[in-house]
């Protein structure tokens, strides 16, 4: 599938990947600040570079003094703040762009997020074409097609390295059936793929331990709207951003595990995918094996049974026009 991509990631792979820069772009907002905290804790992570349009250098500051090895880095918005904090960077996490408030839909926030991560995605084009780049801001769906855009008009698009964070709906699905079933929460390894807005997220119960939950409808409910009642519980004061940094950090401790060598390294996440394309999906998030290359292989859906089979029809739907959405925007404003 990523022949054309096999080439370029030669090319790239030539460069050492022995030093761990992750870079952390919207680092003051809710999720950028405990998701820096999670980071610094990391010994996987060697340098934290951590860019906001406004307040990273406190933030960077705070964060600098807890007492492990990684340096630690703000950069404001002059001329050269964001290069020089993407400069290097094997992990780029994008957490920059406004949260939801009651009443709003993930695609409500198109309007605004799409040119933030649009030029976001065009300083990691050019300055740190060859690190893994995960999409946070929402909507995840069109954002993330947004940024392969981006790459691609840059003639460096690997198709490899690029991921939405969907970490965040398998934390939750297994958090939620563990309540259910009386057992902990990490011995609950639910799938769910699709991808990351509402009836796009498709839990794959018949696949877990307890087949017998795919038809559990308020629970394939509360995993497609756990996002929700976050909203609704914070009154207008944003969405999730405690468990999105424990979901994010997550995952770039995932990529840097992959890229240090670990072998079997498997997340969900929002990838560039053959699974769908026959069906013009060209990004879908299901269980990807991590590399040093970035996605490895990405993991079939397997078998779903007859309810699971309908979610999916549902899915598709409103994920293409998703996907065109973040497409088109490229395509009508490039930006500078
Ligand atoms: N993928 C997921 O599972 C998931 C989960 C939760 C939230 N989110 C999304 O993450 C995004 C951020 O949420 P939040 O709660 O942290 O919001 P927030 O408003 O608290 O923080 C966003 C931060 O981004 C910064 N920012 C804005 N424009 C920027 C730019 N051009 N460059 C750099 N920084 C910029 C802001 O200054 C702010 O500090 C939202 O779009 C939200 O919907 C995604
Ligand atoms: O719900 C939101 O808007 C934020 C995030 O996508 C979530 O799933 O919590």
């Amino acid at each position: 599938m990523f022949m054309a991509s096999r080439i370029q990631t030669r090319a790239f792979s030539a460069s050492a990947r022995n030093l761990s820069k992750v870079t952390v772009l919207g680092a003051a907002g809710g999720i950028g600040q405990p998701l820096s905290l999670l980071l610094k804790l990391n010994p996987r992570v060697t340098e934290l570079a951590l860019y906001d349009i406004r307040g990273a250098p406190g933030v960077a500051a705070d964060v600098s003094h807890v007492n492990t090895k990684s340096t630690v880095k703000g950069y404001e918005p002059t001329p050269t703040g964001l290069a020089n904090a993407l400069k290097g960077a094997e992990v780029v996490l994008i957490p920059a762009g406004v949260p939801r408030k009651p009443g709003m839909t993930r695609d409500d926030l198109f309007n605004t997020n799409a040119s933030i991560v649009r030029d976001l995605a065009k300083a990691c084009a050019e300055s740190c074409p060859e690190a893994n780049i995960l999409v946070i801001s929402n909507p995840v769906n069109s954002t993330v097609p947004i940024c392969a855009e981006v790459f691609k008009s840059k003639g460096v698009y690997n198709p490899r390295r690029l991921f939405g964070v969907t970490t965040l709906d398998v934390v939750r699905a297994s958090r939620f059936v563990s309540e259910i079933k009386k057992t902990d929460p990490a011995d609950e390894n639910i799938t769910v793929v699709g991808g990351h807005s509402g009836v796009t997220i498709v839990p794959l119960f018949s696949q877990s331990r307890h087949p017998d939950l795919s038809s559990n409808a308020e629970l394939i409910h509360r995993v497609q709207f756990g996002g929700d009642e976050v909203v609704k519980a914070k009154d207008g004061a944003g969405s999730a951003t405690l468990s999105m940094a424990m979901a994010g950090a997550r995952m770039a401790e995932s990529l840097l595990r992959a890229a240090q060598g670990e072998k079997g390294v498997i997340e969900p996440t929002f990838v560039d995918s053959p699974l769908y394309k026959d069906q013009g999906i060209d990004f879908f998030s299901s269980r990807v094996e991590l590399g040093p290359n970035g996605v490895e292989k990405v993991l079939p859906v397997g078998k779903v049974d007859a309810v699971e089979e309908k979610l999916l029809e549902a899915c598709f739907s409103d994920l293409k026009k998703n996907i065109e959405k973040g497409k088109e925007f490229v395509a009508k404003n490039p930006g500078n």
